[in-house]
């Protein structure tokens, strides 16, 4: 049987429109952002491809991009599943750091290493840093694992178990799932599905606000690469990815 996957990264938060490393830090979708993500919903309906469940991180702009999006394709009861495990790579001492400071600063070969090596994190963020998470009382239950920086490496290993214990039983079971989240959680699981190598993914940027849609099996292996149900959108939104910082 084949089930219908589809991921969907956030429309434009506050602080992609601002050129922010972002990671942990909760920030909201701009006017923007809303409009993509009613946009993929509506994208949803045209194609008939309407999810059954939902997966989203605990960051707000991936929940409200959700909302919006099944709020346009008449979703909004569908049933909730969120995880930490979905959320942004953990940015480290980057977070709240400006990108093109960052790279002018650093330089390309330093930049890119953080932005897209796969194991190589940034320098952690202390907890006293204004953008830790060390009091949010949503990361409370996870303290032992509660990162303070990630490469993707890392995010790969605490989102793949998330995906083989609570994705795939819904999608096996039948259901279309629908999984909001980030530009690097989102790039963690395509490699995961597409098994993409180590050294390619750093070429794979995941636009805001477009779905990608994925036939699977029953044992979680895509029948072919994921297809974005607006591809020219999508390119032209990838390409805005890559070329932040500059
Ligand atoms: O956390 C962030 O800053 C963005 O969501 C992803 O940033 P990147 O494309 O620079 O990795």
């Amino acid at each position: 049987m084949t089930n219908m996957l589809i991921l969907l990264r956030h429309g434009q938060s506050e602080w992609n429109e601002k050129n922010l490393f972002t990671g942990w830090v909760d920030v909201r979708l701009t006017e923007r952002g809303r409009s993509e993500a009613a946009r993929a919903g509506a994208l949803l309906a045209e194609s008939g491809v309407l999810p059954d469940v939902l997966h989203t991180s605990v960051l707000s702009r991936a929940i409200q991009t959700a909302h919006l999006a099944l709020d346009s394709a008449d979703r909004l009861w569908i049933p909730v599943r969120r995880s930490w495990r979905l959320n942004e790579r953990h940015y480290g001492a980057l977070q709240g750091l400006d990108k093109a400071e960052t790279l002018q600063q650093y330089g390309e070969a330093q930049f890119m290493e953080w932005r897209r090596s796969f194991d190589t994190p940034p320098p952690a963020l202390d907890d006293a840093s204004e953008w830790s998470q060390a009091a949010d009382p949503r990361y409370a239950g996870i303290d032992g694992e509660r990162p303070r920086t990630e490469c993707l490496k890392d995010v790969v290993e605490r989102l793949v178990p998330y995906w083989e214990q609570e994705i795939l039983p819904d999608l096996t079971g039948g259901s279309t799932v629908l999984v909001t989240a980030h530009g690097n959680s989102l790039r963690a699981l395509v490699k995961h599905l597409e098994g993409i190598s180590d050294a390619d993914i750093a070429g794979l940027n995941i636009p805001t606000g477009m779905p990608l849609v994925y036939e699977v099996d029953d044992r979680g292996t895509p029948s072919g690469p994921g297809r974005y149900l607006d591809p020219e959108a999508a390119a032209a939104g990838a390409a805005a990815v890559a070329a932040q910082g500059r």
